[in-house]
C-alpha cells in the first residue's frame, strides 16, 4: 500500500494548495495511477478519510505538535493527518505500520528531519490511548469529536436544538449510501429487478417508495446491463421524495427550473410515464447538456433541456401544472458525500437565501391555478430554507402551503418538512409545497 500512500499525499496536498473538487482530483489522479484495484480502493478510502475528518486530525496535531498549525509545512501536516487518520478510523491498519509508513512517506519526500517529529507525535498519540483532545466547551467537543466546524455546530444548535443538532452531526460522517430508482415507464419493476440480481448486485427495497432500491456493497451499478439499458438511475431517497411531493401526472405540463445534473428531472418523466412533457433547465450551457444525454440514456424523450436564468421571468415560457424549483444552496444537508463543504467561511452563504428567494418568486409566476409549486433545497439550514418559504408566503397571498402526500407516511399532512440525515439515511434536505389558489 505504499504506494496508494503516495499517491494520497500527493493529492490531498494539491487539493490543499488548489481548492480544486476532491472527486475530480481523485478520479484523474487514481486513473493516471498504476495502483492496483485494492491499491486504489485503500487510496480512496484514506483520501476521502483525511478530507472528511480534518478538523478532528488537525485538532489532535494542534494539541501534539504544541505548534501552530501554520508553522507546519503542507505536506508534513498532510503526513501527519493521514497517519493519525490509519490509527484511529483504519481497523485494518496495524499501528506500527500506520506510523512507519508515515515516517517512509517523509523520508521519501526528502524531509528526513520532518520524519523524526512525526514518528514521536504519532507513538506519543498512541501512548495516551489516541485520546482526543478536550475542548474548552460543549460546542468545541462536538467539533472535535464529529469534525464539524464550530460556527457549524453553533448554527445546528441555534436552529435545530441540542438533540436534532447532535444527529445531524452523528450522521453528517461515514459513508452515505447509494440509492437509485428504477425506471418504470418502458419496464415492470420486477424485471428490471430480477436482471439486477442476474448480475450479481444486491440491493434493499425501500418501503418508503416502491420504485427506490438501496445498493448493498460496492457493486457499482454503472457498470450493469440495467444501467446501459436505461432501466435504473442512481437518486438519492430524499431527491425522490421531493419528486413525489411534486406528484407529476401524466400529460402534465412540468417546469423543473434548476435542473441540472437532471436526476429529479428524470423521477418526474417517468413518474408521468413519459407522457406530457417536461421542460427542464440551468443556467450552464454544459450542465444543461447532462440533462438532455441522461435523459437519452433513459429514454425519457418527454424531456426537452435547455437554458435559462430562472430568477428572470420568460414571457414565453408555458405555465405550468406543476414547478418544481430545486434552488442552488449551501449543501450542508450532503457534507457526508462532499466534506469539503465544511471547510468553506460561513460568509461564503450569506447571499444565497436572497437568490433563493428570487428564483422562487420567479417559478411561481409560471404555476397555473390549482398548480403546485415545490421549493427544495439539499442545504439544512433555516435562512435558506423556512425563511425563504416564510417569506414567500407572507409575499404571495395567492399560494398557500399543501400537504406534502402519501409517500411522507405520517408526515404526509405536512406542508414542509426538513428531512435529516437519521430519518432514512438520506441526504439532509427540505422540501416546502405551495399549491396556487388563484
Ligand atoms: C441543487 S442543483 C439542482 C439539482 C437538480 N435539480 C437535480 O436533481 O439533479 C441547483 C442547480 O441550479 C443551477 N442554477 C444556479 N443558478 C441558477 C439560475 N439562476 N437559473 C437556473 N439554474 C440555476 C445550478 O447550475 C445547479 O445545476
Amino acid at each position: 500500500m505504499g504506494n496508494a500512500r503516495k499517491t494520497v499525499l500527493r493529492l490531498l496536498t494539491r487539493l490543499e494548495n488548489s481548492g480544486s473538487y476532491s472527486n475530480i482530483l481523485l478520479d484523474e489522479g487514481l486513473e493516471r495511477s498504476d495502483l492496483s484495484p485494492q491499491d486504489k480502493k485503500f487510496a480512496a478510502a484514506l483520501f476521502y478519510g483525511v478530507l472528511e475528518r480534518q478538523i478532528t486530525l488537525d485538532n489532535i496535531i494542534r494539541e501534539y505538535s504544541r505548534n501552530p498549525k501554520n508553522k507546519l509545512g503542507t505536506e508534513v501536516r498532510v503526513i501527519l493527518r493521514m497517519g493519525l487518520y490509519q490509527l484511529l478510523y483504519m481497523d485494518s491498519v496495524p499501528d506500527n505500520a500506520a506510523v512507519d509508513e508515515s515516517v517512509k512517506l517523509a523520508k521519501k519526500n526528502r524531509n528526513p528531519a520532518a520524519s523524526g517529529f512525526i514518528n514521536a507525535m504519532l507513538r506519543e498519540f498512541i501512548r495516551n490511548n489516541k485520546k482526543l483532545p478536550k475542548g474548552r466547551n460543549a460546542t468545541e467537543e462536538l467539533s472535535i469529536e464529529y469534525s464539524a466546524p464550530v460556527w457549524l455546530t453553533e448554527k445546528w444548535t441555534r436552529e435545530y436544538g441540542k438533540d436534532i443538532c447532535l444527529e445531524m452531526l452523528k450522521t453528517s460522517v461515514g459513508q452515505a449510501p447509494v440509492t437509485a430508482r428504477v425506471n418504470t415507464a418502458f419496464h415492470s419493476l420486477e424485471s428490471t429487478l430480477d436482471m439486477l440480481a442476474e448480475e450479481g448486485i444486491t440491493f434493499e427495497r425501500l418501503s418508503v417508495l416502491p420504485d427506490c432500491i438501496r445498493i448493498c456493497g460496492a457493486g457499482a451499478v454503472e457498470h450493469t446491463k440495467a444501467y446501459k439499458e436505461g432501466r435504473i438511475h442512481v437518486q438519492d431517497l430524499s431527491s425522490q421524495l421531493c419528486c413525489a411531493a411534486l406528484d407529476p401526472k401524466e400529460n402534465d405540463t412540468v417546469l423543473d427550473l434548476c435542473a441540472a445534473p437532471g436526476g429529479k428531472t428524470f423521477t418526474i418523466a417517468e413518474r408521468m410515464n413519459n407522457k406530457g412533457r417536461v421542460l427542464a433547465f440551468d443556467l450552464h450551457k454544459n450542465r444543461a447538456g447532462l440533462i438532455e444525454s441522461g435523459a437519452k440514456r433513459l429514454g425519457l424523450d418527454c424531456i426537452r433541456a435547455g437554458v435559462n436564468n430562472a430568477k428572470v421571468y420568460d414571457e414565453k415560457m408555458p405555465k405550468a401544472d406543476k414547478v418544481l424549483c430545486d434552488a442552488p444552496c449551501s449543501g450542508l444537508g450532503v457534507i457526508r458525500r462532499k466534506p469539503e463543504i465544511k471547510y468553506k467561511e460561513p460568509s461564503d452563504f450569506d447571499r444565497l437565501p436572497e437568490i433563493q428567494y428570487d428564483i422562487l418568486k420567479t417559478s411561481a409566476e409560471y404555476v397555473k391555478v390549482g398548480g403546485t409549486l415545490v421549493y427544495s433545497t439539499c442545504t439544512l439550514s433555516r435562512a435558506e430554507n423556512d425563511e425563504v418559504a416564510d417569506r414567500f408566503l407572507a409575499e404571495h397571498p395567492d399560494f398557500e402551503p399543501a400537504p406534502l402526500g402519501e409517500a411522507f407516511g405520517s408526515d404526509s399532512g405536512l406542508c414542509r418538512m426538513s428531512i435529516t440525515p437519521a430519518k432514512y439515511n438520506s441526504d439532509g434536505f427540505f422540501i416546502a409545497k405551495f399549491i396556487r389558489l388563484r
